[in-house]
């Protein structure tokens, strides 16, 4: 039975600081590196034997895999990287701190930045100090098609064609495979695997550094509901990410 692994990277050291991160390449931070360890002992744990890895293009996504695989004893799993995984780009927002950003402009439009469905940030100017335009990692890609900011709608209009030409043929030759990505590119992955509502989907946070598994049958429709591998860990932190604005 095809069995699929997502973990959202440790916590980075601008989750650390509550900054709006989206595609600017932060790394984790001490905790992070110790979250993502975590994350490869609770794979242990569970039994589980990875076929292929996914990450993003992100080196907070690439350290996480590491470090987790390495304290899984699997480092020898051979990966696909993907732009198509990275996190939501976060547009004009990128930098700037979560708090200060609910306060200046309200909660309403906080949590449509946010969490609205189909409704993006203001976009990020090519000369702002936290702009992908010259990055070398997307040099094999249309520069047209780099993001300037995107919704969650657009998260997956731009990750399912790489689920279903990529990971989805893996899954089907039963292949176990681990996807380390990020909050928003996993919260879309999430919607289309569990079939949440456009509206639903703004109440659904994931925490960072816990591996969330899913069995799937033939057709790669859940068998049960995905199981976090350390349910209270993952509770705790889905609410710690939902309350990121208010943090001081
Ligand atoms: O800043 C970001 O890129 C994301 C993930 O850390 O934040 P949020 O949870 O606010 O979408």
């Amino acid at each position: 039975m095809p069995k699929l692994i997502l973990v959202r990277h440790g916590q980075s050291t601008w989750n650390e600081k509550n900054l709006f991160t989206g595609w600017v390449d932060v790394r984790l931070s001490a905790i992070g590196e110790k979250e993502a360890n975590r994350a490869g002992e609770l794979i242990k744990e569970a039994g589980i034997q990875v076929d292929q890895l996914y990450t993003s293009k992100l080196s907070r996504a690439i350290q996480t895999a590491n470090i987790a695989l390495s304290a899984a004893d699997q480092l020898y799993v051979p990966v696909k990287r993907s732009w198509r995984l990275n996190e939501r780009h976060y547009g004009a927002l990128q930098g700037k701190d979560k708090a200060q950003t609910l306060e200046q402009y309200g909660a309403e439009k906080f949590q449509i930045w946010r969490r609205s469905f189909d409704v993006p940030p203001p976009p990020i100017e090519d000369d702002s100090e936290f702009t992908q335009v010259g990055d070398v990692r997307y040099n094999n890609i249309d520069p047209n098609v780099i993001p300037k900011s995107e919704s969650l709608a657009l998260v997956i209009d731009r990750m399912l064609p790489y689920w279903q030409d990529e990971i989805a043929k893996d899954l089907l030759e039963g292949k176990t495979v681990m996807v380390a990505a990020h909050g928003n590119s996993l919260r879309a992955l999430v919607k289309h695997l569990d079939k949440i509502s456009d509206d639903d989907i703004a109440g659904l946070n994931i925490p960072t550094g816990i591996p969330l598994v899913y069995e799937l049958d033939s057709k790669l429709q859940p068998v049960k509901p995905a199981e976090y591998l350390d349910p209270e860990a993952a509770a705790a932190g889905a609410a710690a990410v939902a309350a990121q604005g208010q943090k001081k």
